[in-house]
């Protein structure tokens, strides 16, 4: 019996240590108004399968003083991003970090959800830390820069920088929305099917519903370019032109979403444009998104982009402006500003080259009508 037993006991010990080895450990980088909520969503569902993940979620911070207490004192005491969610309670296994090489050791599964402009710094911080058996899924809408120009995807950044795959989840999603558990969809974008399978399990909940696809650059490219067509939405709400003029903002955009794949994504599929990556993320922006409400005060107000998110974020960032640019660098350095008048008047409109009210008359000759 005793020699029973001890083997017994040996072979729990393994199958523990087994397990335990298994246990994916997951490092959310960046803690924004997204970022924030999708460590709710986290934090709760490795709660809820601790036999598939450590149950401890580190959040990388970037530190910040607010009334007098750091944030991530705030947060690993109140547990609730007081400055970029306020108002919903993180569950208490997310554990706030301002040292991003910390929150990277030992790590599993890294989700990226910082603003686009900050990546490649966060992503040079993190070179070195990384286990190169750890997988990445990028949730940031935008693009990185080349050096002369041209722009890259972000999970490419981090499969480059890195040396780890990255998926990207993208998806109609209004961060403040997703927190309050209302019901929606999102997309994550993996070849690797299980991989892909390993970060639905991590993403999906009862109310936040996700589908894989495979055509991973057009979901990651659907995500930045939406952006630079809400900008657009925003400019004919300011303009009052009312719900046709916005709807035809709205196709002539998802339009040049398309034909930007085509060209510069080749292999997009066009049925990934239907997923909640594609059209619903752009219904949703353009209607309820930050780049939206910004657009439309930038026509009503001629203050500057810039002014107006320091004035109306509280330090969440526009990510449609930026990615603007570097989609419209990139055009110009191909000339092929005119194949994409849409977006190439946005950016114009947000540089101050063009007035909002030319807008409208930039697309009277659009490709599309030709
Ligand atoms: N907010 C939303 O509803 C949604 C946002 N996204 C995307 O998620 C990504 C992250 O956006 P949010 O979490 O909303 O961020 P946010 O828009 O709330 O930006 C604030 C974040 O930027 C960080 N930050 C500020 N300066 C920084 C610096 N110098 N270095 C590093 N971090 C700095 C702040 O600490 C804070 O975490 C973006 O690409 C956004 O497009 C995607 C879906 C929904
Ligand atoms: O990406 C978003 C919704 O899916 C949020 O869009 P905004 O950044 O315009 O708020």
């Amino acid at each position: 019996m005793h020699c029973c037993a001890s083997k017994a006991s040996t072979f729990e010990a393994d199958d523990t240590r087994l397990r335990m080895s298994e246990k994916k450990r997951v490092c959310i980088v960046g803690s924004g108004n997204w970022g924030s909520a999708i460590a709710k969503i986290i934090g709760n569902n490795v709660v809820a399968m601790s036999d598939q993940f450590h149950t401890e979620v580190r959040m990388w911070v970037f530190e910040e003083m607010i009334n007098g207490r750091k944030l991530t004192e705030i947060i690993n005491q109140d547990h609730e991003n007081v400055k970029y969610l306020p108002g919903i309670k993180l569950p208490t296994n997310v554990v706030a970090i301002p040292d991003v090489k910390e929150s990277a050791k030992d790590a599993d599964i890294f989700v990226f959800v910082l603003p686009h402009q900050f990546m490649r710094n966060v992503c040079k911080q993190l070179q070195g830390g990384v286990k190169p058996t750890a997988v990445g899924i990028s949730l940031i809408k935008g693009f990185d820069v080349k050096e002369g120009g041209g722009i890259l995807l972000i999970t490419t950044v981090v499969r480059e920088v890195l040396n780890i795959p990255c998926a990207s989840l993208m998806g109609a999603n209004i961060a403040n929305e997703v927190a309050s558990e209302n019901y929606c969809e999102a997309t994550i974008g993996c070849k690797d099917p299980k991989n892909g399978q390993l970060l639905k399990t991590l993403f999906q909940t009862k109310y936040f519903r996700i589908v894989i696809s495979e055509d991973e650059d057009t979901v990651e490219v659907c995500g930045a370019l939406k952006n630079i067509v809400a900008v657009g939405a925003g400019f004919a709400d300011g303009l009052g032109f009312g719900d046709n003029t916005k709807a035809a903002v709205i196709r002539l955009g998802l339009m040049e979403m398309v034909n930007f794949c085509e060209v510069f994504y080749p292999g997009s599929q066009q049925a990934t444009f239907l997923e909640s990556c594609g059209i619903a993320d752009l219904v949703t922006t353009c209607y309820g998104g930050r780049n939206r409400k910004v657009a439309e005060a930038f026509v009503k107000t001629g203050k500057s982009i810039e002014v107006l998110e320091n004035e109306m974020l509280n330090g969440q960032k526009l990510q449609g402006p930026p990615t603007a640019y570097e989609v419209n660098y990139m055009l110009k350095s191909k000339m092929m500003e005119d194949r994409f008048p849409l977006f190439t008047a946005i950016h114009k409109i947000c540089k101050g080259e063009l007035k909002p009210d030319q807008f409208i008359e930039c697309l009277k000759n659009h490709p599309e009508h030709m």
